[in-house]
């Protein structure tokens, strides 16, 4: 930082010194010969020790500023990583990685701007304080100049402002356009609704021709008026410096110094006016990455005890809990779970199974009531180590790029090679093979494009096999796939199942079969609790359920 100073002062010195020097020389020139060479030679020597200077002040300066910025990248980074689910609600992953790169960025370029502005600054202020010094009163002409300009420069940013914010209107526009199209691509196709979007696209576009014009032939004003202005200023000093040297008040040499110092002023001037609102912008971005870095955790604890192993046993007393003030998914909500219990729940959508499972997962937080684990308020555990003995198998889990090994050696950090394998072992090679055609070292795509449902789900038992979680989450996906499939994914699941507690949402008959207990969720609360047969008997929802849903699973 003083380093950077000091080439601040240094460069400004130098730059405001090539001028008086001339100067003083322009008034020597009656003095003796050779002055033409001193005066070249001094111009060439300042410039390249200028040059010299400004490159280490820019240099320092993008080290500075990079430093700041890798920092303020990786807290940002850090801060949406170690959000909540319940974060990633309100907040969509373009919007965090627009504070996380865009932000810290628009941060960045603001601090860079205040540097060379601080450093034009002071230049501005040597220039002035000689001129100044030779004559008050040229002086205050060149001052009186000043807010003309000023004031133009402010105009003009305000248009310039209007401009561009209609452009980035217009583009976020276009941006969003092309996302959502691209999202849906695979049904325009199937509805051959292809030229459609594109003309949906094109009107966007054609709005967003329209702004680009308008923003150019703005820009196109404001320069040339500028430079108008500023030549208009220039000659008020050439007939005053003028008048003023005949008169004998001033040199042949300060006048030219007067002429120079004003050219040097121009650029800081109107700098200035665009300063302020790119000031504010950049301050506005460094708070939107601050409030994500400080932004409170949704999930919260008030103790952190250890956390081995777990029995698995489960316990809701009076829970409550909405995902917005005013609505809430369960109002006095009473459940207990066994250890290494299996539980399959059911129910009509919109009935509080997911919801379930988050809470137990620790995805999002209660508002009320009490949820126990092993005896233990959940929330006096420790977060990650809790998390760490629950495993969730989401329908449709996310596979990432890299090899199918990578994929399932996610379940655990550190697993080699042959943990992989280990974990194949224990779904069942026969099954591995019969429903994985691909290799360990075939290379998949982000999302698992390519990578059927139930390869994803064998995926996701074999990660979960690594993990060997003491309490399993289970949504089982609702896209029905091959009984060959379906078989190798119970017979994985019965091996994963055994010795844990599970909590299943089930959506296959042969799992619900299988379960010790199913609980019927209906409207937040538990309509039905007992096994299979006993609920069918009772001629209930179950018994309802079944006969809609269900009993078409049923082999013939
Ligand atoms: N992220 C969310 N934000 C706000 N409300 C939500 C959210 N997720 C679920 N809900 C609401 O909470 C209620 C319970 O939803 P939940 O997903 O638990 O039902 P479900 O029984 O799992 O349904 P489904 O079988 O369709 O998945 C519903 O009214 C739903 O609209």
């Amino acid at each position: 930082m003083l380093g950077s100073a000091a080439l601040v002062v240094g460069s400004a010195l130098l730059t405001a010194a090539v001028p008086v020097v001339i100067s003083r020389m322009i008034d020597q020139v009656g003095d003796g010969t050779g002055l033409g060479v001193r005066l070249s030679l001094f111009v060439v020597a300042a410039a390249v020790l200028a040059w010299g200077m400004n490159w280490a002040r820019q240099a320092l300066a993008a080290w500075l500023v990079g430093g700041v910025v890798y920092r303020l990248q990786c807290e940002a980074a850090d801060a949406a990583l170690a959000k909540d689910v319940a974060f990633y609600d309100d907040n969509s992953v373009g919007k965090v990685l627009s504070r996380v790169t865009g932000d810290t960025e628009g941060f960045s370029s603001v601090m860079t701007l205040t540097l060379n502005l601080i450093s034009q600054m002071f230049l501005v202020l040597l220039l002035g304080g000689v001129v100044f010094w030779i004559d008050v009163d040229l002086g205050l002409i060149i001052l009186a100049t000043l807010p003309l300009l000023l004031a133009a420069a402010l105009a003009f940013r305000r248009l310039a402002r209007m401009a561009a914010s209609a452009t980035r209107r217009v583009m976020a526009k276009v941006n969003a356009t092309v996302h959502e199209s691209m999202l849906g691509i695979s049904v325009a196709k199937s509805f051959g609704r292809e030229r459609a979007v594109y003309r949906d696209f094109d009107e966007v576009n054609r709005l967003s021709y329209a702004v680009y014009v308008r923003q150019g032939l703005i820009y196109a004003v404001i320069l040339p008026v500028l430079t108008l202005l500023a030549g208009l200023a220039t000659a008020v000093v050439v007939y005053q410096g003028g008048r003023f040297a005949v008169l004998g008040r001033l040199s042949p040499g300060e006048w030219y110094f007067a002429l120079q110092a004003l050219g040097m002023l121009w650029q800081p001037v109107t700098q200035a006016a665009s300063f302020w609102s790119l000031f504010q912008q950049g301050l506005a971005a460094a708070e939107r990455v601050f409030a994500l870095i400080d932004s409170d955790h949704a999930v919260v604890q008030h103790g952190n005890e250890p956390v081995t192993r777990l029995d698995g046993e489960i316990e809701a007393r009076g829970l409550r809990f909405g995902y917005a003030a005013g609505t809430a998914v369960f109002h006095d909500f009473d459940l207990r779970i066994a250890a290494r219990e299996t539980v399959a729940v059911v129910g009509h959508t919109g009935g509080g199974k997911s919801t379930l499972a988050k809470l137990i997962a620790r995805a999002y937080d209660f508002q009320g009531g009490e949820l126990l684990v092993d005896g233990r308020d959940v929330r006096s555990l420790d977060l990650g180590a809790y998390r760490g003995r629950v495993g969730v198998v989401p329908q449709h889990p996310f596979v990432f790029a890299g090899t199918l090994a990578d994929n399932i050696a996610y379940g655990r950090p550190g697993a080699g090679h042959a943990d992989v394998e280990r974990a194949i072992e224990r779904i069942g090679p026969q099954v591995w093979s019969r429903s994985m055609p691909m290799s360990l070292h075939d290379t998949l795509s982000a999302g698992g494009q390519g990578v059927s449902v139930g390869q994803r789900q064998l995926i996701a038992l074999a990660r979960m096999f690594l993990r060997e979680p003491d309490i399993v989450i289970l949504d089982e996906p609702t896209a029905s796939v091959d009984p060959l499939t379906e078989r190798d994914i119970q017979n994985a699941l019965s091996r994963l199942f055994t010795g844990r507690t599970v909590l299943v949402i089930a959506h296959r008959l042969s799992t619900i079969r299988r379960a010790d207990r199913i609980l019927v969720m209906h409207e937040g609360r538990v309509a039905e609790d007992g096994g299979f047969d006993e609920l069918l008997r009772r001629g209930g929802r179950f018994a309802g359920l079944y006969a809609t849903y269900y009993a078409h699973q049923e082999p013939a």
